[in-house]
């Protein structure tokens, strides 16, 4: 079974708006698929969140935008253009924040700053700018050793912000990080959406980039298991909403157990009120009948989370597609990284 689902609200899209896309794309690494016939397109200005389970394929797709891996089959067209024929204009379109920033530990900030600026044919006094604007100017002399997580993230991100890319490709940015940290960078995404900058987030953080997002891509696999903004996802899945009734008086608690519609979705009761889980289509009978019983600003209602619709197309779909990892181990060397892998083929 190779099932993906995608949804949109089939509005047309005009190519020029289009920042990435990916076309029947797979990857193999020797016999082992980490990709297989993905298909997405990112516009630009959009913040798409990449989420999978470990494995899934993530970093993968994120170094086959960058060029730094070549699709077994077929295309990922960046700006319109294949991008194995990228030149250096294009690639200089892109930025990226890897997974595990790591840099010449005995350079400093500005140093490290000022040597991509060199690389990417950017003016000095951008640098300063941006060491300013992500706090780091007090520390601009200090070596990279003595940096802290949340600082090396800010750098890393500084650093892929520095040629003002059109599109911005961000690996578990927020590992690691404090509350403070997260909300600042994206608060940072958020001032790059503004200016039409294409954003994609590979996280396992869903709590954090739901609200952030205006799109996912879920893999599971190698395979796109599904794709669209939470209110679509949401509504393909039909999981559940969750009505929450904090401070009920003794009264009302009994009124609303009495009830046999709204006791039939009690899912947890405690001292400290009840937990309802609707399906979806009783969400206007259940509020109707609460409503006799209960004044609106006594409970709340939660649609399904990013978090549970991850799960949904975890344990439903992703489980049932065959297994592409065997027993046997064999090594492959990733040429972009020179990283030797220990990958199950
Ligand atoms: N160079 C390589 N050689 C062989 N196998 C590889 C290589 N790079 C990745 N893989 C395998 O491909 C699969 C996808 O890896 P990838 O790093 O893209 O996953 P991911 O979704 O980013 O995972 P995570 O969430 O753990 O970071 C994994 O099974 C991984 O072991």
């Amino acid at each position: 079974m190779n099932q993906t689902f995608t949804f949109s609200t089939n509005k047309p899209v005009a190519s020029a708006d289009i920042a990435v896309k990916a076309i029947n794309v797979s990857k193999f690494y020797n016999n082992f698929k980490a990709l297989e016939d993905v298909n997405f397109e990112v516009l630009k200005g959009q913040v798409v969140a990449l989420l999978g389970h470990n494995g899934a394929g993530k970093s993968t797709l994120l170094k086959l935008i960058l060029g730094l891996l070549t699709p077994t089959r077929g295309q990922i067209q960046v700006q319109g253009h294949n991008v194995g024929s990228m030149n250096v204009r294009l690639s200089l379109s892109l930025g990226y924040l890897p997974e595990n920033v790591s840099f010449y530990d005995n350079m400093t900030a500005l140093e490290l700053l000022g040597y991509f600026a060199k690389l990417k044919g950017v003016a000095l006094a951008k640098v300063h700018e941006l060491l300013a604007e992500f706090g780091l100017e007090a520390a601009k002399d200090k070596r990279l050793s003595t940096f802290s997580k949340g600082m090396r993230q800010r750098l890393g991100l500084a650093q892929a912000i520095l040629a003002d890319p059109q599109i911005l490709l961000l690996d578990e940015p927020t590992v690691g990080l404090d509350p403070l940290a997260s909300a600042f960078l994206y608060q940072k995404i958020a001032q790059l959406k503004a200016k039409g900058c294409a954003i994609i987030i590979s996280t396992h953080e869903l709590g954090l980039v739901q609200d952030q997002m205006d799109r996912a891509l879920i893999l599971g696999r190698g395979r796109m298991l599904a794709s669209g903004t939470l209110t679509a996802l949401r509504s393909a899945t039909r999981l559940p909403n969750q009505f929450f009734l904090h401070s009920l008086s003794h009264t009302q608690r009994l009124e609303v157990l009495a009830d046999p519609i709204l006791a039939s979705c009690v899912e947890m009761s405690s001292p400290q009120g009840l937990k309802l889980t609707v399906p979806q289509g009783q969400k206007s009978g259940v509020l109707h009948h609460l409503l006799q019983k209960v004044p609106a600003g006594d409970f709340s209602v939660e649609p399904p989370s990013l978090q549970s619709v991850f799960h949904h197309y975890m344990e439903t779909v992703c489980h049932s597609l065959p297994q592409v990892v065997s027993a046997d181990t064999t090594q492959v060397t990733d040429m972009a990284q020179g990283v030797k892998w220990e990958a199950a083929v």
